[in-house]
């Protein structure tokens, strides 16, 4: 490019400015396999440039090109941040790019390529270490926006909160704040805390952040000495934001969503940077989003403001980055007048402490003057007297007063723990509690000595490692530190063996040894999820990420290790201070249990001796019931000899005949059941087979009426051709008669004429002849099928008649059937009924069964069966007794209606003939009887 084309950012400030670095990542594995071309490029330290687009070339505080560490970019981007927050001015480093550009690699990095946010941590605390004159507390907060909801990171339940605002800025209410010892403490807070981040996948990114993250480190200071000039407090805010998405971003439903909350907000801090960079007093929209309402304060210009701008080479996103860059351009002409931020006492949480602690060292100062001065001393000698005379009232007074002092110092010592020094100080350690300070500092000494750092913070520090993991606690020294630290208890308290003083270092080692544990269980679980990203990974990449998923694999097992043995440690602890408890306690338990036990051995005694008596009685008891059995026995022997049956005897004899007749009947009444079962079997079947029956009756009927309609349109082409015959034999005679009559006058004509007429008549004669002939022989082929259709019509008719007997006599076993059941069914009521006479069976009750049983149908075929046989076997009285009369009526009628439907097998549904069933001639409305025909007749 051309000079001219060239445009470079004015680089130089005219006060302090938002402070702009830009990194360049790597292509990716992805990109370069997409055919991607790298088309931003950095140019020396300072400019990023395109050979594409104008401007070509864009000016920062400081760009780093693709290889850069990410501890260079925090060297330049974050660690004066990170000084001016100790020194109580506001700082706030945030990563912004477009998606998968390597704002998360930036902001966190990963267990090899430790982030901005862990080096922070670490700097902080060797800062810390290296202000001997001041003391700090320290406190951190990890929160999402998240589709424009504030979230707790480190408290699932603080969904939806609220942002608030008071002198000191925007604050979100209700957020945890967790007190921090340690580096490993903090990153275990994060590790915690990104288990609840939203993290979703794009085509850009496998785990792209969707929400933008602010972790925030609070840190109070005070100065040590007796000048106290107030507290100082600063808030360092690290921030993740989530990457803005072009249209590129394919994505769908729910991560549309988010995509689109997460550019209102990137496209608000825009506007919000570009307001502020015009430096006229406008109105900056820092409202419209959450993110810009929480960085107000950073951004109006009250604290170190440092941006990191991530950058991707690719030319696929080659609009976007220029985006970034311009946006970076204008963030870097925002001016900024960062002041310290000084706490009133009431506000200072560190004071509160500091002062909290002095009224107890008071107290306790007091309560010891009390306990040794004057008086006191004498009624000590008193109470030791009196516990050596084993005068339990008065020890456990004295137990009472020591835990008070013990509360109070313990009490004093989780104040002072929580307030971290460095440990070259150089101030004279005197009181209990500036001991214990010095205890817990040698404990933060050890966490911090095997940081990259630490060799310059600490004197005796042998070992120097290079990633993150390193600058983590070993648990197994920190148990080693603290054993030096408290193992020996006159190397804390100065002044011995007395058991108070042994049992505050004590609890102090286990509530150490607690703390311990758990930011190792922070380690393990920040460890673990970063593992699993990598197994994620290493989907993508298995070769790459194979090592170091072993590596933190081991790494995670032998941290579980170290768990493990300082939960053993505890357990141990435990017991020894179980072990440790006053021996007067433990008199006062055994007399306690002694008297308990004489107690029990009393009632045991009166028990037995009631058990003795019980005993007794049971024997006494068990002689009696003896006797009786023998007794019985007696009796019964008196009894067998008798021969004769007696009276009784007799009697019984008579109940098992009648049992046994009994139960024959009851046998046989089973067995009826069983016929009767089997009956109404039988007769289920017998109505199918009279259905089909039937069915083929209806069946033959329809064949037969068919073939009578053939025969007499047989029978009719037979007439006709009769008739047509008698009128040709006819015309035959006549022909003839005439050929006879005119042969006479034919002879006076000419003789050659006349032979012509006769040979022309003969002729015809012969014709006719021979039609006749043919004639004939057609009806002989018409009767000869005629009869054949006779012959088929008989056998039909067989057929029919057949089917009618099968139908009757099944009608007539269904009937029987009925009665039987009938019989039956009375028989299932008494058995003697059954030999009552047939005639007696009450037609009414047979019928009603059948209706019941069987519906009207079948009751029919009953009725017609039953009429028959109970008119034949009625006798002449039961015949005439008027109960009888209707129903036989009925029945007749019946019976005669059916056999009139049957005596005509061609007659319609109504019951109309229309043909001759003999002769088959068509029957007229107007003849009575079905035709006049002879055979009919006959
Ligand atoms: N400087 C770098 N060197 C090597 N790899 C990098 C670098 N920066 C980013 N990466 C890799 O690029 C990929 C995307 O990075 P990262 O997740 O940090 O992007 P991001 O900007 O946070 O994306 P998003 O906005 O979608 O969350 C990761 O696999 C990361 O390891």
């Amino acid at each position: 490019p051309s000079a001219d084309e060239l445009v470079i950012e004015d680089t130089s400030r005219s006060g302090d400015s938002i402070s702009v670095t830009i990194r360049f990542r790597p292509l990716s594995e992805r990109e370069i396999q997409r055919g991607d071309e790298i088309t931003w490029y950095p140019d020396g330290d300072r400019l990023v440039r395109c050979d594409y687009v104008q401007p070509s070339a864009y000016g920062y505080d400081r760009v780093f090109g693709p290889s850069t560490a990410t501890e260079a970019v925090y060297d330049v981007a974050a660690r004066p941040v990170v000084k001016g927050a100790m020194e109580g001015i506001n700082g706030t480093v945030f990563a912004y790019g477009v998606t998968s550009s390597g704002k998360t690699h930036t902001m966190h990095g990963d267990q090899n390529c430790p982030g901005i946010i862990p080096l922070a941590i670490k700097d902080v605390f060797s800062l810390i270490q290296e202000t001997p004159g001041r003391e700090f507390l320290l406190r951190v907060s990890y929160l999402e926006i998240y589709n424009e909801v504030i979230n707790d990171l480190l408290d699932p339940t603080g969904q939806n909160l609220r942002v608030r605002e008071d002198a000191q800025g925007t604050y979100v209410e209700g957020i945890k704040e967790e007190v921090v010892l340690s580096p490993g403490h903090a990153l275990s807070f994060i590790a915690a805390g990104e288990e609840h981040r939203h993290v979703g996948s794009n085509n850009f990114n496998l785990f792209s952040s969707r929400s933008h993250t602010i972790f925030t480190m609070m840190i109070e200071s005070s100065d040590r000495g007796d000048e106290y000039d107030g507290a100082m407090y600063s808030q360092l805010n690290l921030i993740d934001l989530a990457g803005s998405e072009s249209s590129k971003t394919e994505t769908t439903g729910l991560r549309r969503r988010e995509g689109s909350y997460i550019n209102k907000s990137l496209l608000t801090l825009g506007t919000v940077i570009g307001k502020l960079s015009e430096g006229r007093a406008t109105h900056i929209p820092y409202r419209d989003s959450k993110l810009t309402r929480l960085l107000q304060s950073s951004l109006s210009g009250h604290g170190h403001v440092s941006l990191i701008c991530t950058i991707t080479p690719a030319s696929s996103n080659m609009e976007e980055t220029h985006n970034t860059l311009k946006f970076a351009s204008r963030a870097k002409r925002v001016e900024i007048y960062a002041s310290r931020n000084r706490l009133v006492d009431e506000k200072s949480l560190i004071k509160k402490y500091q002062r909290e602690i002095s009224s107890l060292k008071q107290e306790l100062d007091e309560f010891r003057r009390g306990m040794l001065g004057g008086a006191s001393q004498e009624e000590i000698m008193i109470l030791r007297q009196q516990l050596e005379e084993g005068q339990v009232k008065m020890q456990s007074r004295l137990e009472e007063e020591e835990d008070a002092k013990a509360a109070l110092m313990s009490r004093i010592q989780r104040l002072t723990k929580l307030i971290l020094v460095s440990t070259k100080t150089n101030i004279p350690v005197l009181t209990d509690s500036s001991r214990l300070q010095h205890q817990n500092s040698v404990s933060e000494e050890d966490k911090l000595s095997s940081s990259q750092d630490s060799t310059t913070v600490v004197q005796n520090d042998s070992t120097s490692k290079d990633t993150l993991s390193s600058a983590l606690p070993d648990p197994l020294d920190e148990i080693n530190g603290l054993r030096s630290a408290s193992g020996d208890p006159s190397s804390v308290t100065g002044s011995g063996q007395d058991s108070m003083q042994v049992g505050i270092t004590e609890s102090d080692h286990l509530d150490l040894l607690i703390e311990q544990v758990k930011m190792l269980a922070g380690e393990i679980a920040f460890g673990t999820s970063s593992l699993k990203r990598l197994i994620e990974q290493s989907i993508e990449d298995p070769e790459g990420t194979k090592n170091q998923i072993e590596n933190l694999e081991h790494e995670i097992q032998q941290k579980r290790r170290h768990l493990r043995a300082l939960e053993q440690k505890i357990m141990e602890s435990g017991e020894a201070s179980v072990a440790n408890a006053s021996m007067v306690d433990m008199q006062q338990t055994i007399t306690k249990l002694t008297a308990q036990c004489n107690e029990k051995a009393f009632d045991l005694e009166l028990k037995s001796a009631d058990n003795r008596v019980l005993q007794e009685q049971l024997q006494q008891k068990s002689m009696e019931i003896n006797d009786l059995q023998e007794k019985v026995l007696r009796l019964e022997a008196q009894l067998i000899p008798k021969t004769n049956i007696s009276p009784e005897q007799c009697t019984h004899q008579e109940i098992l005949d009648l049992k046994s007749k009994l139960q024959s009947k009851e046998v046989e009444t089973e067995k009826l059941k069983y016929q009767h079962l089997e009956v109404i079997e039988e007769n289920r079947d017998l109505i199918n087979q009279n259905h089909k029956l039937s069915e083929e009756a209806a069946y033959a009927k329809e064949l037969a009426s068919s073939a009578a309609v053939e025969l007499k349109n047989l029978a009719e082409e037979v007439t006709k051709l009769s008739i047509q015959n008698a009128r040709q034999a006819k015309e035959l005679l006549i022909s003839q008669e005439m050929a006879h009559s005119r042969v006479p006058v034919r002879k006076g004509r000419p003789a050659g004429r006349g032979r012509d007429e006769v040979g022309t008549w003969s002729l015809d004669l012969e014709d006719m002849k021979m039609e006749l002939l043919a004639r004939k022989k057609r009806e002989a082929a018409l009767e000869a099928a005629l009869a054949e259709k006779e012959l088929l019509e008989e056998e039909y008719k067989k057929k029919f008649d057949e089917a009618k007997k099968k139908e009757l006599s099944l009608e007539n076993d269904l009937a029987g059937m009925w009665v039987l059941v009938a019989k039956l069914k009375r028989g299932a009521f008494s058995i003697s009924d059954l030999n009552v006479d047939d005639r007696s069976i009450n037609l009414a009750d047979i019928t009603n069964d059948a209706k019941e049983n069987k519906g009207d149908t079948n009751v029919a075929l009953v009725e017609k069966q039953v009429s028959d046989d109970t008119v034949k076997s009625l006798t002449a009285e039961e015949y005439r007794s008027p109960e009888f009369e209707p129903l036989l009526v009925r029945l007749k009628a019946k019976i005669q209606e059916m056999k009139e439907k049957e005596t005509d097998p061609l007659s319609d549904k109504d019951g109309n003939s229309h043909v001759c069933k003999v002769c088959f001639e068509s029957a007229t409305a107007a003849v009575l009887l079905p035709c006049r025909h002879f055979c009919c007749k006959s």
